[in-house]
């Protein structure tokens, strides 16, 4: 529990997290049960089955979850946690292994641990990444399928509602990410809104937005909502040029966006939404600490951000812990806190309908904490 005086707001605000992969809520003992369950075997954790053409490194981080907990603690960039990320994709084979993860994942951000009633998150955008999957024989369908039983089981049992989104790998060839958009479009995913929209992530440094134009276009000629990451490790014209040739209306991470006072302008400009996520941030080593987020920049230059966890079960922290850690460093106000609420809310991908509804509990839990009563 954090030592905020506002930690009892914080909790009870009702949170939309748009930027969480799915993949990264795969706990360590979640990994290793599924890794017993489904006969995988993961890189050796000594010397003797790594001999063979093809093999992994040896990688002691492998022995326990304990053992996978500390070497998460010290990842030292994007890249070097995507390296056990995409391990860990691995374990996961069938519908109900999707099923499972995403509804661990939705009572988590809905209630926290169990008795803690924390994190309240109404409503959440979860991208997954069909390009780790496929090479596995491990089709979008499973993935959909084992997603959406989840969602409505956890609707049913916490009242959040889920969407799934696709991202493109952009570690792979562009090629191979319009294809598997392609093929997405003409399964009807998208027309059936059984995938909410369409995300890219992955490595950052030199792969600019542009490469993926055409593909982001033909996703809006077809009303497709898109968002982009971009500005996590990249320079902040990667924020202006994921708006500018991905169309998107939302971007992911987008922090380096504050090193440049233009960039800025046109993202306060255009009511753009970055979805920031802080723990991740410090984890991936692009600031040293929460404080130098730029929160507070955001915040006085009118750039809209929501608070998001990324890859929660690898940085230490669900969308609560990101909350709190913001108010520990920054200290904001009620009001502040309202805004970021609301401005969550008003971009995320649920419909006018199922928004008014958040909105409206957002109000009524700051007007009870105002008054008193929280
Ligand atoms: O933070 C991230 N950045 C880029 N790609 C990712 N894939 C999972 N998490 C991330
Ligand atoms: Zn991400």
């Amino acid at each position: 529990m954090c030592k905020s005086p506002l930690h009892d707001l914080l909790t009870a605000l009702p949170k939309c997290e748009h930027h969480v992969h799915l993949e990264g809520t795969l706990s360590p003992e979640l990994l290793f049960e599924l890794a017993a369950k489904n006969s995988i075997v993961l890189p050796p954790i000594s010397g003797q089955a790594s001999g063979d053409v093809g093999a992994d490194a040896v990688d002691p981080a492998f022995a326990s979850p304990e053992a996978l907990y500390a070497r998460y603690a010290q990842f030292t960039s994007l890249d070097d946690f995507l390296h056990y990320y995409y391990i860990g994709f691995r374990v996961l084979l069938t519908a109900s292994d999707f099923e499972a993860l995403t509804y661990a994942y939705l009572r988590r951000a809905a209630t926290g641990l169990p008795g803690s009633r924390t994190g309240n998150v109404r409503h959440a955008e979860v991208f997954f990444d069909p390009q780790g999957h496929t090479p596995r024989g491990i089709l979008p369908s499973t993935i959909i399928t084992g997603f959406h039983a989840a969602a409505a089981r956890a609707e049913r049992d916490f009242g959040i509602t889920a969407q799934l989104i696709p991202c493109l790998l952009r570690h792979l060839p562009v090629a191979d990410g319009e294809a598997t958009f392609d093929a997405l479009a003409a399964a009807g995913h998208f027309a059936s809104g059984a995938l909410a929209g369409l995300g890219l992530c992955s490595t950052e440094i030199d792969r600019p937005p542009a490469l993926y134009a055409p593909v982001f276009t033909r996703a809006a000629a077809l009303g497709i909502d898109r968002t982009a990451h971009a500005g996590e490790e990249g320079p902040p014209g990667y924020v202006s040029a994921a708006v500018a040739e991905l169309g998107v209306r939302r971007v992911d991470h987008g922090v380096r966006a504050a090193e440049d006072e233009d960039v800025m302008r046109g993202l306060s400009e255009a009511g753009v939404l970055l979805t920031v996520c802080p723990l991740s941030n410090v984890a991936l080593k692009g600031v040293t600490r929460i404080g130098e987020v730029p929160v507070r920049v955001f915040l006085d230059r009118g750039v809209k951000f929501s608070l998001n966890s990324d890859d929660p079960a690898y940085f230490g922290g669900y969308i609560q812990e990101n909350y709190c850690a913001v108010e520990e460093a920054f200290g904001l106000s009620v009001d502040e806190w309202r805004i970021i609420a609301r401005n969550a809310v008003e971009g995320s991908w649920c419909g006018e309908e199922r928004k008014a509804v958040i909105l409206s509990e957002v109000d009524e839990v700051v007007r009870e904490w105002v008054e008193g009563s929280v």
